[in-house]
């Protein structure tokens, strides 16, 4: 077999976590694997490429002159397909649903080099999240494999008319990161992870005996009064219960940092106390953080997924979710921003045994850890690669 040249491409966070993984199994089985970072979460990214060890071989500089959409999708048009005649791969690897991934995913079709999509499927059916839900469609018009998740997506998918032979239940790669992170953070540090901010740090032996939540809040949606009633239930949540403590990485943006501190300020001391607000925190932070949780309240799609590959309960802090699959098997609540339906809930999980043990999914629904062993398997398998007009790449 022929060893192929893939190429991805990847802008934020979530997209460089989950195509880690894919990276990985592509390369131990030889393949040549290329990353174009397009620079859409720039303070993150890096971090991230070296705990992955998967530097980019091209870093497109977006100059961005407005932060318009159009103007996004004009420089990453230019960026990307500059950058892909360069690199000729064979294949383009996009995951998700940023404006990266559909402008890769555009390019791609355009100069005929078949594209992959990872975490292909995923909707909500509304306008909202915008543009993403539309980036995903657009990518399903475009791809050549389309790699969904789950179940659902995969009807999705089905529904948009997508050929069933092209279409790929994988599971999702965010669960091989978070279990790969889990296991090398646990022979490399044991209790002491360096990623963890020192405040945090010192929280955590202080409230060694302590039940802890784990909180985020990022989406624009919730910003302005909805963030501000997550914090104002996470008070009654701890008044309520003197044995829980809450860490919350908070959103860099300063207004939904302000928000969350004026709400903490109006609390007696001793309720403060078991406070810790943090910056964003690094992956290995994060995911540490999820396996030591009593349960997490999140409106991060991310994090609902890594959550049930611990067994953790999540509230998730949303009217709607595009990963209603935990919620089916009764790891996930929707349960909003109000004030009592937060607290409620939260007060179930930390006073009802039961309720707590019926939340903890013995088998995440997002998959088993091996999501990118099987994509790499059907993209490099013989008969696989082969390009619109039904040419082989594959010797
Ligand atoms: C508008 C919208 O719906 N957008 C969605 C959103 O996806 P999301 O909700 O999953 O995004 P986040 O919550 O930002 O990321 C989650 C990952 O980040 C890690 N994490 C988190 C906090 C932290 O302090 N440190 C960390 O390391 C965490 O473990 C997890 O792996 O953005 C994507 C592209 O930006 C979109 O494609 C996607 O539609």
């Amino acid at each position: 077999m022929r060893k192929q040249t893939f190429l991805t491409c990847l802008g934020t966070r979530p997209e460089i976590i989950k195509m880690a993984p894919v990276y990985k199994a592509l390369q131990a089985q030889g393949n040549r694997v290329q990353i174009i970072h397009t620079g859409q979460h720039e303070a993150v990214a890096h971090e991230l490429y070296r705990f992955f060890e998967m530097p980019p071989d091209l870093v497109i500089d977006l100059q961005r002159k407005s932060s318009t959409l159009a103007h996004l999708t004009s420089a990453l048009t230019d960026g990307l397909e500059a950058a892909m005649r360069t690199l000729q791969p064979d294949v383009v690897m996009v995951q998700g649903d940023t404006t990266s991934a559909f402008i890769g995913a555009l390019i791609g079709y355009y100069d005929d080099i078949p594209v992959a999509h990872i975490e292909a499927g995923l909707r909500t059916h509304e306008r909202d999240p915008f543009p993403e839900e539309k980036n995903r469609e657009m990518i399903g018009r475009l791809a050549r494999w389309h790699f969904p998740p789950t179940d659902q997506a995969r009807r999705n998918l089905l529904a948009e008319n997508i050929p069933p032979d092209q279409i790929h239940q994988v599971g999702n790669t965010v669960i091989d990161a978070a279990l790969w992170t889990r296991d090398r953070l646990h022979k490399t540090f044991g209790q002491d992870n360096p990623a963890l901010p020192s405040v945090a740090q010192v929280f955590l032996k202080k409230h060694a005996d302590d039940r802890l939540i784990l909180i985020t809040a990022h989406r624009r949606e919730n910003w302005g009064q909805p963030i501000r009633q997550i914090a104002q239930a996470a008070a009654a949540i701890l008044t309520d219960h003197p044995d829980t403590v809450v860490i919350w990485p908070v959103h860099p943006n300063p207004a939904v940092r302000l928000d969350v501190e004026n709400e903490i300020a109006k609390l007696p001391q001793s309720v403060q106390r078991r406070f810790c607000l943090t910056a964003p925190l690094e992956y290995p932070a994060l995911i540490d953080l999820l396996v030591r949780c009593h349960f997490t309240l999140t409106d991060s799609g991310g994090i609902q997924e890594e959550a049930s590959a611990f067994a953790k309960p999540v509230l998730v802090a949303r009217n709607s979710t595009e990963r209603q699959e935990l919620v089916d098997v009764g790891g996930a609540r929707l349960v909003g921003t109000d004030i009592d339906q937060i607290r409620f809930h939260a007060g179930l999980l930390l006073s009802n045994a039961d309720i707590y043990r019926q939340m903890q999914v013995t088998q995440s629904p997002f998959g088993d850890g091996l999501s990118a062993q099987r994509i790499a398997a059907i993209l490099s398998s013989s008969n696989a690669l082969t390009t619109h007009d039904g040419a082989s790449l594959a010797n």
